[in-house]
């Protein structure tokens, strides 16, 4: 039983009634929500006479404010094992109660490896330790990342991480082969391979994306082939097996055209986009300043166009950050020797409000699905809410769509600050995280560590 006071979320617009494009969110009408013992056990529109606050519970006051299932992201770098100058679990799901997640699904490419039952199971208690997020660890396809032969995939699976995603990020599963019997193995147990798409020998000592520009800016070129050409093979090997297979960081619009056709010939693919390729493109190499290298490399303004039009016709299923700490070092070097990747998790949530919603390609819905249904969904999560109803899981976020203001150092709550957003002016703002029933982010300001830990034991 959980020893967590109660809630009553007074006057909220759930995203899931505002399932038009462009429209309103003052359209919806006001609900109120009763949270008790981490579930919603109450819900009642103020029009039919609302809820009445009960004594010793707590009251938040969400005029104004959209109510969306707790965001997941099926893809974040957490760093930990093995990292921690650049993140921790602590620290990185710190960053992700800021930005709305309730749940991370956390990258193999620690050190050691999530590639055994061990080194996963370590990972999920540090998160549960934590109780900022639900911590669910991606296991690696291959033992140590190296390409060479399968990890132990069985065992992750059956460990209690119970993993059901499996991903070399940061490499690409070359070897088709290997590839192939990875999607075997996880189709026994109905998981799916995430895929770093990016053909190795296509992309050695690439810098930006290939083109007119990394001519002029002598920087090496990765060309939008290295991505497609890994997409096509391994939906058609996907396609073979009958296995699932899910597209990391998709950042061409040829590779909406793959996913596009495999989709259509009814293989069982799914695609990310991360929000920085909804919105930055290769032009901000000039500065050659390295917090805009990132791997997939930022594209061209035609594939940004291309992405948010895939979000917007279902090609793209869903948006996952790539929450990519790294140390202030390895950053503040020359750009080909600066490590690949930026930090997003607070950033998620006002740029596909700024690229998305305010553009018309997604409504509120739309963007809970993309958010929190789809990838928990891809990630077979449980206890996740299918909706902000009675009898549903209080994992939560209310957002203020309203306002903007400039995206500082303080609005980043990990460790590493290598976001390329620092100094834009982003719309909206995260009001209140609410995972298992209890508050992680509270009208803005992170709850504190030690509360947070005996929240997350006694839920
Ligand atoms: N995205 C990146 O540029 N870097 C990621 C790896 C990855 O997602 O491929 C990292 O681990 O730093
Ligand atoms: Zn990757
Ligand atoms: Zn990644």
């Amino acid at each position: 039983m959980s020893s967590n006071p109660g809630i009553l979320i007074r006057g909220a617009r759930l995203a899931a009634q505002l399932t038009e494009r462009g429209a309103d969110h003052l359209s919806a009408e006001p609900v109120d929500l009763r949270i008790d013992n981490g579930v919603i056990v109450e819900r009642a529109a103020q029009s039919a006479g609302g809820l009445e606050p009960r004594d010793g519970e707590r009251v938040v006051e969400a005029d104004g404010l959209v109510a969306l299932t707790g965001l997941v992201d099926l893809h974040t770098h957490l760093r930990e094992p093995g990292f921690e100058q650049s993140e921790t679990v602590l620290t990185g799901t710190r960053a992700a109660a800021a930005g709305g997640f309730t749940t991370v699904f956390a990258m193999a490419n620690t050190s050691p490896v999530q590639d055994t039952a061990g080194v996963v199971e370590q990972v999920q208690a540090l998160g549960d330790d934590a109780g900022y997020a639900t911590v669910r660890p991606i296991g690696a396809v291959t033992a140590g990342l190296a390409g060479e032969r399968l990890s132990e995939i069985g065992a992750m699976a059956q460990s209690r991480a119970g993993v059901r995603v499996f991903s070399d990020d940061g490499k690409c599963v070359h070897d088709p082969l290997l590839m192939r019997r990875a999607l075997e193995y996880v189709k026994t147990f109905d998981g799916v391979i995430a895929q770093h798409a990016q053909d190795p020998r296509l992309t050695e000592g690439a810098q930006m994306n290939e083109g007119q520009l990394s001519s002029e800016l002598g920087l090496a070129g990765w060309p939008a082939v290295a991505e497609e050409s890994i997409i096509a093979r391994d939906a058609l090997l996907a396609g073979h097996i009958g296995a699932r297979l899910h597209v990391c960081h998709l950042s061409t619009a040829g590779s909406v055209e793959v996913v596009r056709w495999a989709k259509a010939s009814g293989v069982q693919i799914t695609a990310e986009v991360t929000p920085h390729h909804l919105i930055l493109t290769e032009e901000l190499a000039r500065s050659y300043d390295p917090r805009y290298k990132v791997n997939p490399p930022l594209r061209r303004e035609d594939d940004v166009r291309a992405l948010r039009q895939a979000v917007a016709d279902g090609v793209i299923d869903i948006i996952a950050t790539d929450h990519a700490p790294h140390p202030t070092e390895a950053k503040e070097s020359e750009w080909d020797v600066a490590a690949f990747g930026m930090v997003g998790l607070e950033s998620a949530l006002p740029i596909a409000l700024l690229t998305l919603i305010r553009e018309g390609h997604a409504s509120w819905a739309e963007l809970e699905r993309m958010l929190s249904q789809k990838p928990a969904e891809i990630g077979r999560l449980e206890g996740h809410p299918a909706e902000l109803a009675v009898g549903q899981p209080a994992d939560l976020v209310l957002v203020d769509p309203t306002g903007s203001s400039a995206f500082g150092v303080d609005d980043l709550r990990g460790r590493s600050t290598n976001s390329p957003f620092l100094g834009m002016e982003l719309p909206g703002r995260v009001h209140t995280t609410i995972r298992r029933g209890y508050l992680t982010l509270d009208d803005g300001r992170l709850v504190d560590t030690e509360t947070v830990a005996a929240a997350g034991a006694a839920a």
